[in-house]
């Protein structure tokens, strides 16, 4: 007879490796099958091709979303392995853009599941709070595997992408984060933990929409909205003490509110403001490598003012002063704003959200921009970084107006929002309107542009967080820091822009191949780690010794701790972990070890 830890074993072979048309005979015989599936045994392999080919047989991106939402309930492994294995062409699909889809449709394409099966993750509601303690019990019960999460990625839905707000419908951002984890970082599929904070949501439509799947209720003021937050990140450390929890998508305040609230007590990041002013400082660094004049003479214009574009720009001061030694007053003024009221300047008559405060113009005298074509008329900027969840907000006017501005140098332009459909412009305007010169980088993946009078290849940088999150998280799993530091961060931008190629570099790309990014990410975990123990926060005695011992000499120490990874991963924790620099191969030979038939 099964206990009930013997059932969910149970549920993880079956849907393993050997699940369907994989059982062995014998495996057949035990369960009673025979006469109940086609004869042929096929190999992992096979049901890949078949999966796959299912896969591309549907018409519409967000059909592709729901075929992979489905089989990722039948099996993990099969799902993963699909993942892995085309990650290039399904990375777009589980992630951004389909996932800004996936999230406005969630409550049309909910999978059928069953909870005490194959936990989506956590739906907490105001009243669940007070019973809070039972919610994380049921959560663990529901798991397949008894282990522990080390990842949780929790939303309100309240600034979804740049969608605005969803509701509980943003659960698909939580759900697909973690599966770029498993996909770039190895993490374990169970030890990942997707959370939504189901507390209502502002938008009409969902709460009069019959299908809506959460709580129909406006949101709570800011002093219930904090004291529930407190009450479930206070039971989950307290459950999963040395979880990673990974802020997102949060309206502007909240994402600051909670940031400051957490940051110095408890392992935590926002992705949005420091995972994204990671990779978007990563992609600059790049930029100003190769755009042909001093970095001090860049005139760096933000369109957006928002959680991300204010992060995003304080960590490139950072930059100036660290890097190139620019005393911070003089950093400052290398930058400009734009938000919805037109260029934030100390004097322009309204009352500044704090985050704009630092960076608001004191210089203007009796200037005010109130359009972005006067503030590029009137800054001159070499770069234009798009945050602003405007649609094609940088006209073909704007961009060819950068191209003048910039013959010497060649001019920088970040389209960072997302999903496509808020994206300040494409990578085909900004080549055509700049004569191919600009170097460019979006937040949503855009396809790669052929000049059509040489017939070359030029592929955009996907500036989007995927770059950093996964490794963040890496990093923070292994060494599990007290809590996460400005510095740690700074080195994980410095080591993505340190980790383009001799090809990548000619070619005028500012981020790393998507090919690649399994790889680039266990270099990145391995500089977060380094920096983390630098500070002397590292608490996972295993790295602090691996670091120490391969200090000063940075590159070499990185090396070493990638190595010693690899080994760890498939010597001492391998059900665990799975290595982010072993090949797929590897990552199958790990996720085969799970099964084991004599439990059967
Ligand atoms: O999810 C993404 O692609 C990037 C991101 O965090 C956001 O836009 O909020
Ligand atoms: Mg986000």
């Amino acid at each position: 007879m099964l206990d009930a830890g013997g059932s969910r074993r149970n549920s993880i072979e079956l849907v393993g490796t050997k699940a369907g048309t994989a059982m062995p005979a014998e495996m057949r015989q035990v369960l009673n099958l025979q006469g109940l599936v086609p004869a042929g045994i096929e190999d992992f392999t096979k049901q890949e091709v078949r999966a796959f080919r299912q896969l591309m047989s549907k018409t519409s991106n967000l059909e592709k979303y729901e075929f992979l939402a489905g089989l990722r309930c039948i099996s993990v492994n099969l799902f993963y392995r699909l993942v892995l294995n085309h990650f290039k062409e399904i990375a777009p699909i589980i992630y951004t853009p389909t996932v800004g889809q996936a999230c406005l449709n969630y409550s049309y394409i909910y999978p059928f599941i069953y909870p005490s099966k194959t936990s989506v993750g956590m739906f907490i509601t105001l009243e669940d709070t007070e019973c809070i303690e039972a919610v994380m019990e049921n959560y663990r019960n529901s798991m397949a595997q008894p282990i522990d999460p080390e990842v949780a990625v929790i939303t309100d839905g309240s600034r979804i992408l740049g969608l605005g707000d969803l509701g509980v419908n943003g659960m698909a951002i939580p759900i697909g984060k973690l599966q770029l984890y498993v996909a770039i970082a190895g993490l374990n599929p169970g030890r990942t933990l997707p959370i939504t904070l189901d507390f209502g949501t502002n938008s009409l439509r969902y709460q009069n929409d019959p299908l809506y799947l959460g709580t129909r209720a406006s949101r709570p003021d800011d002093e219930k909205f904090y004291a529930a937050t407190d009450t479930v990140l206070g039971a989950l450390y307290r459950e999963f003490p040395d979880i990673l929890v990974q802020f997102e998508d949060f309206s502007t305040d909240h994402a600051f509110g909670l940031l400051e609230r957490w940051r110095n007590k408890a392992l935590c990041f926002n992705d949005d403001i420091q995972g994204t002013g990671c990779v978007i400082l990563g992609g600059f660094i790049s930029a100003v490598e190769q755009a042909g004049i001093p970095a001090r003479d860049q005139r760096i214009l933000f369109v957006g003012a928002g959680a991300a574009g204010t992060g995003v720009a304080k960590q490139l001061v950072d930059y100036f002063v660290i890097d190139h030694k620019i005393p911070e007053e003089e950093a400052k003024a290398m930058f400009w704003f734009v938000d919805s009221r037109g260029m934030v300047t100390a004097n322009r008559g309204d009352q500044l959200a704090k985050h704009k405060v630092y960076f608001a113009r004191h210089d203007n005298g009796d200037t005010q921009c109130r359009s972005l074509d006067d503030a590029v008329e009137y800054v001159k900027p070499t770069a234009l970084i798009g945050l602003s969840t405007v649609y094609k907000a940088f006209s073909e006017g704007i961009l060819t107006r950068m191209n003048d501005l910039n013959q010497v140098a060649r001019p920088i332009i970040f389209s960072l929002s997302n999903p496509e459909t808020k994206a300040e412009c494409s990578f085909e305007e900004a080549m055509r309107c700049t004569d191919n010169r600009v170097l460019f980088a979006s937040g949503t993946a855009f396809p790669a542009y052929t000049i059509p009078e040489t017939g070359e290849v030029k592929i955009p940088g996907q500036g989007n967080n995927m770059y950093a999150f996964p490794a963040i998280g890496l990093g923070a799993a292994l060494c599990k820091p007290k809590r996460i530091t400005d510095t740690m961060l700074f080195a994980v931008a410095k080591a993505l822009a340190n980790s383009l190629n001799e090809q990548e570099r000619s070619c005028g790309e500012l981020y790393p191949r998507i090919e690649r990014i399994r790889n680039v990410a266990a270099g990145l975990a391995a500089a977060f780690i380094t920096q983390a123990v630098r500070e002397g926060l590292a608490q996972e005695q295993y790295w602090v010794q691996v670091v120490e011992s391969t200090m000063p000499e940075k590159e070499a120490g990185q090396t070493a701790v990638t190595g010693r990874y690899t080994k760890r991963v498939l010597g001492e924790v391998k059900t665990l972990m799975w290595s982010p620099a072993s090949s797929v191969e590897q990552y199958i030979v790990e996720a085969v070890a799970t099964v084991n038939p004599d439990d059967i």
